[in-house]
This record gives C-alpha cells, structure tokens and sequence, in this order.
C-alpha cells in the first residue's frame, strides 16, 4: 500500500502580524522546525473503515467509521478545488470531535481535528485511511503550528488524490511545482480558516513556500535577506489562541475606528520599510551593524504597535527587559498573548553574551530555540515507509 510522507515548516513573522489581517503588509520567514505527517489509504492494518488520526505528540489515536461520518456529515461530497466550510457543517463536525472524549487538559486539539475532518473528508469522502502526525513545534506558541499542520495533512491527503500532479520521480523528498503548491496552499487556508476563524492565510503561505516573503491581501513576493539574519527565539510557555486573540484585535479596531486604522498603515510602512532594508546590500561589518540597527528600531515600533493592539503580555515584557540589559532588542513574534518572543542577535554579539542571555532566559522558566531563518516550504516523499500505530 502505497504510502506518502509530507514535511511543512513553521514560522517566524518578522513584523505585520494582526494587521496582515486587516490589510497591511507583513513579512514571514520560514523556520526548521516541522510538522510531520504521513497518510495511508485504506487496508490492511485498518481493517474497520476507518478514518484514523494519530497524534503522535498528544499520544492520542482518533477514529471515525466511514458509516459514522455518512450518519452525520451525509452523502461524501469530494472536490478536488479548496472548500470552504459552512457555519452547519462545522456544528457536525463538533459532533464528531466531541465523540472522541478528548481530555479537558488536550481540548486544544479539537479545533486541530476539526480541521482535520473537514480536508480529509472533503478530499477522500470517507474512504478508510490513516494519517499519523508528530510536530517538532511548539503547539499554540506564535511559530504557526495550526498552518504546518493544515499543510501537512493537506499535501500528503492530496499526493493520493489524484488532484495533484507530480512529474518528477517518486524518490527521496521532493518539491512540488508552484501550481501544485498554490492548490495545497489553497486548500491549508481552509484548515486555518477552522482553526483561526479569519486567517491572513500569511502562516499557510510561508509554510508552504518557505523562504522569506513579503504578504499582502494574499499576494506573496519572495523576498531574500542579503546577510543571513540571527534570531533567538524564546517560548514564554504562556499558552494562547490566535482565534481569540485575533477576534480581540477586530473588536478594539470595531471600537476605535480610525486609531486602529492608522495603527495598521504604521504597520503596513514598518513591514516595507523592513523588507527594504533587509534585501538592501551589506558590504562590510559597518553597513551590516547600521542596518542591524535599523531592523532593531522597526521591530522595536512593531512592538509599540502590537501593545496598542492588546495583544502584547507580561511574560514577553518580561523577555524583552531581559534581552535589553545586552543591549537586544526582541517583538513578539505569532499572535502574541504570552507565546514566542524574537530577538535579533546581531553579527557581532559573542558567544559568551549569547549564552548568558539564553541562561538568564532559561532561568525565568521559558525556552530558548535556535533555528535557522528562511529555509525550506513544503517536501513530501512517497515510500513503503510503515506507519507505527
Ligand atoms: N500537531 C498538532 N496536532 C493537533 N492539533 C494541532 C497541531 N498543531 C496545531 N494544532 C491545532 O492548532 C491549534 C494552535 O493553533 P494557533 O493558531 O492557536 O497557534 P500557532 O499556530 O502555534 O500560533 P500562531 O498562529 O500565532 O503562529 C491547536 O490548539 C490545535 O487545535
Ligand atoms: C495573528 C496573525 O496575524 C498571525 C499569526 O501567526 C494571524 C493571521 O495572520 O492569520
Ligand atoms: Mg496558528
């Protein structure tokens, strides 16, 4: 039984978040920490028709007989161009999520396998087949966990669809063309669209592309950085939820009309002004540290604009007054709320100061990761691999 494997990166979001949402530009880059996901269709080790989802970092084994999702979703209805989910369907598939009796501690998952039924059925109908899933990211912390998931479940439901053309040969991990790409970007927008209620669709983007990008209103631009940019990333472990932290920014910009209005354009020029510099050539260490001081006093706004939001959290001021006693300067980086905290670490900074701040970090009970900034997007890989149950 032919089986496929996919990988699709999280993210960091160097300035723009929220207000992407609202139609100003922001810029992301892809990181290299993944979401794995491999899919089987069908027999032999899933002889009950079932459609199968096991998580493998939550421990946990969900299943829907094919009969089941025909008694409440009705007739399979399978397109091979992105659907979205309605206000109805979604209430059946809380039925079906609520089945699973996920302990209180994990009710996070649900809007994860909501997200899950929805792609799985709308591509496959209820035809029976497994998906197993582990991520390297943290779940909910601002690295775009809910779009690597969506882009991963995505890019290995369609590799056996038949909705997706893959020319080049079956061997070792593969890129996909960029309209195959688009039609998995389309289609993760759908699953960020359960799991967020009103996605910029930017985290799908990166995930699936990788590299560094410019977004506005959808439209990405690839952007590339001229001198490799070092970012730390530190996990306050304050746990939140882009859904409800993005429906709290539409509510202060419903409130406050043209205040917020004029927050997003200030936004919208930080993102341009930063993707200007960050493609601007650096010759010699001099045009590298002024342009190191240049994207520190963006990002430095970005985060005035982000506290003006509401989204901004005790645990990230925390980090950000840590990382100024060096000299560094952090944002927020995600939806904010507690989550991931980014800290430019400048070409010069030393080892030694770079371990004592990840130290003092550490010793505030968060966790500091080093990742590498702007790597790859989506890879898939066909094989006879064996699915571990
Ligand atoms: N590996 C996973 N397994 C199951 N569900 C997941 C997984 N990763 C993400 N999710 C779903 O996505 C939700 C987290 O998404 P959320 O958008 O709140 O955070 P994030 O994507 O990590 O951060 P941000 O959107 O700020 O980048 C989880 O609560 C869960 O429902
Ligand atoms: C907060 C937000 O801007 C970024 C989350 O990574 C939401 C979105 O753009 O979908
Ligand atoms: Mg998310």
């Amino acid at each position: 039984m032919e089986e496929v494997r996919a990988r699709a990166p999280g993210k960091i979001i160097l300035s723009g978040e929220h207000a992407v949402v609202h139609g100003a530009t922001a810029i992301a880059a892809a990181i290299d920490l993944y979401t794995h996901a491999s899919f089987r269709l069908g027999p032999p080790d899933n002889g009950d028709g079932s459609v199968v989802l096991e998580l493998k970092d939550s421990e946990m084994v969900c299943s829907w007989t094919s009969s089941r999702l025909k008694q409440v979703l009705g007739d399979p209805v399978v397109s091979s161009t992105p659907v979205s989910c309605s206000p109805e369907r979604i209430k059946l598939i809380a039925t079906l999520v609520e089945e699973q009796k996920i302990p209180e501690a994990k009710i996070w998952l649900s809007a994860g396998l909501s997200a899950f039924i929805h792609l799985y059925t709308s591509i496959h109908g209820y035809k029976p087949g497994k998906v197993v899933l582990s991520s390297d990211l943290p779940v909910g912390s601002g690295l775009g966990s809910s779009a690597s998931f969506s882009v991963a479940v995505v890019a290995t439901l369609l590799a056996l669809s038949g909705f997706l053309v893959i020319n080049e040969p079956k061997s070792g991990w593969l890129k996909l063309s960029t309209n195959e790409l688009e039609l998995v970007n389309k289609w993760a927008f759908e699953g960020e669209k359960i799991i967020h209620g009103k996605p910029s669709g930017i985290d799908n983007t990166v995930s699936t592309f990788g590299s560094m990008i410019q977004f506005r209103l959808g439209e990405l631009t690839h952007i590339k950085s001229s001198v490799p940019l070092r970012m730390l990333i530190t996990n306050t472990k304050v746990g939140r939820n882009t859904k409800a932290l993005v429906a709290g920014v539409s509510e202060r910009a419903t409130r406050h009309q043209d205040a917020m209005a004029a927050v997003f354009s200030a936004i919208d020029f930080i993102s341009k002004e930063l993707s200007t510099i960050i493609e601007s050539p650096a010759v010699d260490d001099i045009s590298v540290t002024a342009r190191e001081e240049k994207i520190e006093e963006l990002m430095e706004m970005n985060q005035g604009l982000l506290q003006c939001m509401g989204v901004n959290h005790a645990s990230i001021e925390t980090v950000l007054r840590t990382t100024l006693k060096y000299k560094l300067v952090s944002k927020l980086t995600g939806a904010g709320g507690g989550g991931c905290v980014l800290t430019l670490l400048p070409k010069v900074l030393s080892k030694s100061v770079l371990d004592k701040v990840v130290a003092e970090l550490e010793s505030c009970g968060f966790q500091c990761l080093k990742t590498r900034v702007g790597g790859k997007g989506l890879e898939i890989c066909f094989g006879e691999q064996s699915l571990s149950s």
